[in-house]
């Protein structure tokens, strides 16, 4: 490979539809004719091409292009992005603008040619040119990334992920197929790569746009927790996401799935189009499901009644029918499903099972899908309850970087029994990766509340499960005596059942506290930071948790959280604080880790522990903050530190009030809720039922009763494009095993 530099002279002939490009490229020494894929070349621009000479019969000599870079950045902006990175030694933010301000388009001319000119700016002696110079150097590649994207709103971050993932032919990707970004670097979506392609002249109804203005629409609807989508549904959103018209999306559904990107499948009038690992999920869930139910389980001789008594007697309770139903089918169906609201003995029947089990000998695992629901599930077992992606050993691959299980089919969980608790959080995708990992012959019992809130993840697999009426269920539905006492849970029910709350009863923990507008906030912000504590005795940081439906207005999580952060961890001089654009961290602030991050590390303070994993929803307070490193300490249950970079914050937001789908799966002492005006979708009762059933000993609603009514009446439930169900049914009674679909 050879390479060469100089200024395009002339551009002979460019095919728009593929960017092959003739040009000449001039330098002090020759003019040269180079040839290749360079849509975004233009008269006057300095670029530097790599590839060979060949000579062509007609043209003779040519120099044929493989890549290309611009030698000049495209913008001040780019050049910015570049020195304020942190990539070269010696440059921060501000260094990076006095630079700029001193040197402006020529900056990098000068550090390159006459980088002693850099001693004019105010700071900048010789060793740290010399520093500069020597970073410079190394990382030419991801200069010229970060200067060529930058402008497109691509952070320096990003630029680093490309550039690791193309190496030197980045720039040549890119050019070349723009879209191929939204496929390959996680976080770079649909949205980017089209504004990078439309600067590149890239056409609007060319095959690769049609194709990811496809597969993007898709990933939305999956992460609205749909499956699939019908066609005569995909149609219209994607027209809309591409601007063309329908006859070209149907040709690229087509196309795509001969490529096996994504799944058809013929439905009554309709097609469904899947994403191929959605659709592989939930065929996978089907067989999966009936190769666990349809075994013969070994008959263990347990004497079911004898066991139950001696349970009760140890325990001091009676069984209600359904938990006793509950204990034989676990025992001689081997898969059921036990499903009831809160109070309803599902946690008694869970112990009663372990026990049955265990007092047989047989090896029973408990998991569940958050650590946080783990963490209860042990609490009230007494026994070790591990989150699922521990119990798959989730790790790295042999020759892969991507996070993969470990326990699969071929290395199967060893265990007798596996109890799986608040599956109403488990997506279609976890479950196929869980049950694969189960052997026939293992008994499954899956518990939950299928009227919570669906999962994040695409699919309502719980509630799928009950209503394909395929597995056995058994559904608990007395509320106990103890747990009637409770407002909480009679409530809880009454939202179920579209019924008036019991608001106010003396001495109870239900309580409504009647505001109006501008009223609502000031009310919130005094009964959580004064009220509420001192009545308690509880800490009004820890013990007490906001929720709100939304993230926006007056009453959503954003502002509720800069108004509560004002009362509950107000400036101090002795704590530590960085502003950012939008939010100030500051020492001691309640925050919460908003995705999923399976190789984060965490240590304790003496170093006596560590591990990696911080999951979305764990909440943690900041511990420290170093402003010359950048970085803030957050701890998570009182010992895990973990570090987090500045440009790593968007993994981090403020929770002293959280979103109600954030607290899914959590349990708090006291929650606090504004009910006011939100969005309908938002005002809904399912979303009421999980919030108010996050609460242990208080609920306190502060609002409008209208929004209130409003929420338990408004039974618009979470629908989703979910076709297990149906498919549970169709494989059961045709007996399918569709071995063909296994990955
Ligand atoms: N058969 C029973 N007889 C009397 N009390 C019972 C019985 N089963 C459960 N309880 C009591 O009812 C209350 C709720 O039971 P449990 O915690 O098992 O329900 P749960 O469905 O797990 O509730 P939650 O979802 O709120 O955790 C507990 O105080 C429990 O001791």
């Amino acid at each position: 490979m050879e390479k060469l530099e100089g200024m395009i002279s002339d551009i002979v002939f460019k095919n728009e539809e593929n960017g092959y490009t003739i040009a000449y490229l001039a330098n002090e020494d020759e003019e040269v004719t180079i040839v290749g894929c360079m849509p975004t070349l233009s008269v006057g621009e300095s670029i530097e091409v790599e590839g060979k000479w060949v000579t062509h019969k007609t043209y003779g000599t040519q120099f044929e292009v493989s890549s290309f870079m611009p030698v000049t950045p495209s913008s001040l902006e780019g050049i910015y992005a570049y020195l304020s990175s942190g990539m070269i030694h010696g440059i921060g933010e501000k260094m990076a603008l006095r630079i700029i301000e001193k040197f402006g388009v020529d900056t990098l001319d000068v550090i390159q040619n006459t980088p002693e000119r850099l001693k004019e700016v105010e700071g900048i002696g010789a060793k740290k040119i010399k520093q500069i110079t020597e970073s410079y150097e190394e990382n030419r590649e991801l200069r010229n990334i970060i200067m060529q994207l930058s402008p497109y709103g691509i952070t320096p971050n990003y630029c680093l992920k490309i550039y690791k993932k193309y190496k030197d032919k980045a720039i040549s990707v890119i050019n070349k197929n723009p879209y191929k970004l939204a496929e390959d670097i996680r976080g770079i979506g649909f949205r980017v790569a089209d504004d990078i392609a439309k600067k590149l002249g890239i056409d609007k109804y060319s095959k690769d746009r049609i194709f990811q203005g496809i597969l993007y629409t898709l990933n939305q609807s999956t992460s609205n927790g749909n499956t699939y989508l019908p066609l005569s549904v995909l149609i219209p959103q994607a027209v809309k996401v591409l601007d063309v018209e329908a006859e070209h999306i149907k040709e690229g559904v087509i196309e795509l799935a001969y490529t096996q990107k994504i799944h058809v499948e013929k439905d009554n009038n309709d097609i469904n189009v899947y994403l191929m690992p959605y659709y592989m999920a939930e065929n996978g869930v089907c067989r999966e499901m009936i190769r666990l139910s349809q075994v013969d389980f070994e008959d263990l001789k347990i004497n079911i009644k004898h066991e139950i008594k001696m349970i009760e007697k140890e325990d001091g309770i009676k069984l209600a029918q359904n938990q006793v139903m509950a204990v034989k089918e676990a025992i001689e169906q081997g898969v059921v499903i036990i499903t009831g609201g809160p109070g309803t003995g599902k946690t008694t029947t869970i112990n009663t099972i372990i026990k049955v089990f265990e007092n047989n000998d047989q090896k029973v695992i408990l998991a569940a899908p958050t650590g946080r629901a783990a963490k209860r599930m042990s609490e009230t077992s007494n026994k070790e309850a591990k989150t699922i992606h521990r119990l798959l050993e989730m790790g790295f691959g042999m020759d892969s970087d991507e996070l993969t299980f470990m326990k699969n089919e071929e290395d199967p969980i060893d265990a007798d029994v596996v109890i799986l608790d608040e599956v109403s959080m488990v997506d279609v995708v976890l479950m196929y990766s869980l049950l694969r990992a189960i052997k026939s012959g293992t008994r499954l019992l899956i518990v939950g509340d299928s009227d919570q809130l669906p999962s994040v993840g695409a699919g309502n697999v719980l509630k799928d499960l009950i209503d394909s009426e395929v597995i056995n269920t058994v559904r608990l539905n007395e509320i106990f005596r103890q747990a009637q006492e409770s407002m909480i849970v009679v409530n809880a029910h009454k939202i179920n059942k579209g019924e008036p709350l019991k608001l106010n009863v003396k001495g109870k923990d239900f309580f409504f506290i009647k505001k109006e507008g501008d009223d609502i906030l000031p009310e919130i912000v005094g009964i959580v930071s004064e009220r509420l504590p001192k009545f308690y005795g509880v800490d009004k940081l820890k013990d007490i948790q906001v929720l709100s439906p939304m993230r926006k207005g007056n009453l959503g999580v954003n502002n509720l959280n800069i108004e509560l952060q004002k009362s509950l961890n107000p400036p101090n001089k002795y704590k530590t604080e960085e502003a950012f654009a939008k939010r100030t961290f500051r020492v001691g602030d309640k925050v919460m880790q908003i995705k999923n991050n399976y190789t984060r590390k965490w240590k304790t303070e003496d170093g006596s522990n560590s591990g990696h994993g911080i999951y979305n929803g764990d909440i943690g307070y900041i511990y420290y903050i170093d402003k010359e490193k950048k970085e803030i300490f957050v701890i998570f249950d009182g010992m895990k530190i973990v570090t987090y970079k500045y440009d790593e914050l968007d993994e981090l937001d403020h929770s002293f009030c959280t979103t109600i789908h954030k607290s899914q799966g959590s349990e708090f002492p006291i929650v606090v809720i504004p009910m006011t005006w939100a969005p309908p979708m938002l005002l809904s009762r399912n979303l009421l039922y999980t919030a108010v059933t996050r609460a242990k000993k208080q609920v306190v609603l502060v609002g409008d009763v209208k929004y209130l009514e409003f929420m338990i009446k408004n039974n618009r439930s979470s629908d989703r494009y979910s076709n297990l169900a149906v498919k549970l049914n169709k494989f059961k009674k045709e007996g399918l095993l569709i071995e063909n679909d296994k990955e």
